[in-house]
């Protein structure tokens, strides 16, 4: 079936055949290199920048909100410290000689600073949450919105490439989530940091032995921290393609276009098979590394009891030794313990922050690899028309492949002309259609407008001036007018006028709501249209667009023969000194075309008009004896 829109690169061997055939690694189990080599430390280094980068984001998404979950964070950490320190002045009234009403008394004053900086850094945490909390939806759209920019920017062939198509679904599953959790977590990290300080800062005034102490505990925590975020990242990398193929069998399982085909054909069996064997597969992964992650977690939780136990002996020696008071040994067990549960908040978020950093790391990098697949900007604008398009030795090979689809096709389509590009399956018609189309550069020749080479010319401002009707084209689930007017102006005069032009008039008057009917099933009050219904749609949407040339590719293979006819005499009458290239394999229809240009094998074989070509007694002559004695019942001549 022709497709001029991007295919999903085939997998010539299905995973069911290679898995009958014993073959060692199925195509979406095999493993990255990078995946492998992926180190601890070299992916911790990448962190800072990826750090970086999400607070740009965060930065740009919202001012306000990144300087107050930064800044309230600060200043809550600051009454952290002060509120400790404010302990030691309760702690000595409390140990000091005297009559207990007294002590209490005298402790009275440290207590209400303790109060009033405990009450401020409640405050002032609840603010910055709130403003985290604010920021989170704001970046998470902001980076969506940034990988559909490049996404709908990327050329055409980004799309047949599988790496590609991988680096797009790990950015767009994790990497686009987790570009809010990277802000978040920077902010966590801060938050626990700066707890982590107010410990320090108040055990190093405490006095200075203490202050190791408190990095002690740290180490364990944070070594299985990230040890298991690295698993989990690497066992996600592990199972990314594996898991596109399973999102595609659940589509094809649970979507409504593949359902009727899925009984006519009792493909359940067969599918549900397809889908255990993959969704095995990540299953097998993900088991492992819960196996792995649980014994690195007891190992860490084992080390950081024993740092903790060593702590607490270690104060007790210094107690008994007289080297500290014990106000000051309280205030030390308090101040432990806050910068215990801030380191707790710290390795957490440093964990979380580690492994959203990685998937971020991923959407960072797609982005990376999208602008480098945009075609650079070209200065020149696009000619406002043309007398002669001519494409002149055109060769293209689609990435990956081989062979070139065309080989050295040059064509000339002059202003005003009906254009007819045939030929069989596979000789290259929608491939240069869609290099007319200015959708694929040639890898060799050029495609000149009068003069000017279209390579040079941006390609949507190209675009603008030429209107495409693929054979598998988009049924947009938008309202009838929408999928009429798509991205141009509503003008009601010319939409009736083309709507009347593609037949698809009488289309739009059987539905419910006419024109504001959803051409959608899915949706309530959505209705559906038969698939030449949906030709005739696809058609008023190419003469609505109004543009200097019009490629036709395959118009009328689902229209009746009435409306068949009337298009082509349609396309003849609203052409109107419009340029029409039209890709069709019902020569009949090619008749009154002013040039026809034959495609063998990527290369042009024969070309001229009909009668021309009839006289040549060529491929053309012969394909059309054929059509043509199939409708009369006699054999071809
Ligand atoms: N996206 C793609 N990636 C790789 N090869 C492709 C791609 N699209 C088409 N091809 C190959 O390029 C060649 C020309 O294909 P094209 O679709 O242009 O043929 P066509 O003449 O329009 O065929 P049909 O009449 O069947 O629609 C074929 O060999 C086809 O397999």
């Amino acid at each position: 079936m022709k497709r001029f829109w991007p295919r999903r690169r085939r997998h010539t061997d299905s995973a069911g055949a290679t898995a009958q055939s014993g073959l060692a690694t199925r195509y979406w189990e095999t493993h990255d290199e990078e995946v492998q080599s992926a180190r601890l430390g070299a992916m911790a280094r990448r962190l800072p920048a990826f750090t970086g980068a999400a607070l740009k984001i965060a930065w740009q998404a919202s001012r306000r909100d990144t300087a107050a979950a930064l800044g309230l964070n600060l200043a809550a950490g600051f009454f952290t410290a002060f509120g400790l320190l404010a302990t030691t002045g309760v702690l000595e009234s409390l140990f000091a000689a005297g009559p207990t009403a007294q002590r209490v008394l005298a402790a009275l004053p440290a207590l209400a600073m303790v109060a009033g900086a405990t009450a401020l850094r409640a405050g002032l945490l609840a603010g910055a949450s709130w403003a985290q909390e604010r920021l989170k939806p704001q970046v998470e759209r902001l980076a969506e919105k940034r990988l559909f920019h490049l996404t709908t920017e990327v050329e055409l062939t980004a799309f047949d490439d599988e790496e590609f198509h991988n680096a797009m679904q790990r950015a767009r599953d994790n990497g686009v989530p987790d570009s809010a959790t990277v802000v978040e977590m920077t902010v966590n990290v801060l938050t626990g940091a700066i707890g982590v300080a107010a410990a320090a800062v108040t055990l190093g005034l405490l006095h200075p032995v203490l202050l190791p102490l408190l990095l002690v505990t740290a180490v364990p925590d944070g070594w299985a921290a990230l040890r298991t975020a690295q698993m989990r990242y690497l066992a996600f990398r592990r199972v990314s393609t594996a898991r596109r193929r399973k999102y595609l069998l659940s589509d094809l399982m649970a979507e409504r276009l593949p359902a009727a085909e899925v009984r006519a054909f009792t493909l359940r069996e067969f599918l549900l098979g397809e889908y255990d064997r993959v969704a095995e597969t990540e299953q097998r992964v993900e088991l492992d590394v819960a196996r792995q992650r649980t014994g690195t977690r007891v190992a860490g939780n084992v080390l950081s009891g024993l740092a903790l136990a060593a702590v607490y002996v270690a104060l007790g020696a210094l107690l008994s030794f007289g080297v500290i008071a014990l106000a000051v040994a309280g205030t030390a067990v308090l101040a432990i313990r806050a910068g215990q549960s801030s380191l707790a908040n710290l390795v957490q978020s440093v964990n979380r922050l580690y492994e959203a950093g990685l998937y971020f790391g991923d959407y960072l990098a797609f982005c990376e690899l999208a602008r480098s697949r945009i075609a650079p900007a070209s200065g020149s604008a696009a000619p406002s028309g043309f007398a002669e398009i001519v494409a002149d030795r055109v060769t293209f090979r689609y990435p990956g492949s081989d062979t070139p689809a065309l080989h050295e096709v040059s064509v000339t389509i002059r202003r005003g002309e009906v254009v007819a590009l045939v030929g069989e399956n596979g000789s290259g018609k929608t491939t240069l259609a869609k290099l007319l189309a200015g959708l694929y550069t040639p890898d060799s020749g050029v495609i000149r407008w009068d003069g000017t080479d279209l390579a040079g010319i941006a390609g949507d401002a190209l675009r603008e001036k030429i209107s495409v009707i693929a054979q598998d084209h988009t049924r947009w689930p938008l309202t009838a007018r929408q999928n009429v007017t798509l991205g141009r102006p509503v003008d009601p005069g010319r939409l009736a006028e083309a709507t009347a032009a593609a037949g698809a008039d009488e289309v739009v008057r059987k539905l419910a709501h006419g024109y504001d009917t959803l051409l959608d099933r899915r949706f309530h009050h959505g209705q559906d249209l038969s698939g030449g219904q949906w030709q005739r749609i696809a058609i008023a949407r190419a003469f609505y667009r109004d543009a200097e040339l019009m490629i036709f590719d395959e118009p009328s293979s689902a229209l009746d023969a009435r409306a068949e006819h009337a298009l082509f005499e349609r396309i003849r009458q609203h052409a109107d000194g419009r340029t029409v290239v039209l890709i069709t394999h019902r020569l009949s229809s090619v008749r009154h075309a002013d040039r026809v240009y034959v495609l063998e094998s990527g290369r042009v074989a024969e070309e001229g008009t009909h009668t021309e070509l009839m006289l040549a007694d060529g491929q053309y002559a012969q394909l059309y004896r054929l059509q043509a004695n199939a409708y009369l019942d006699r054999s071809p001549a």
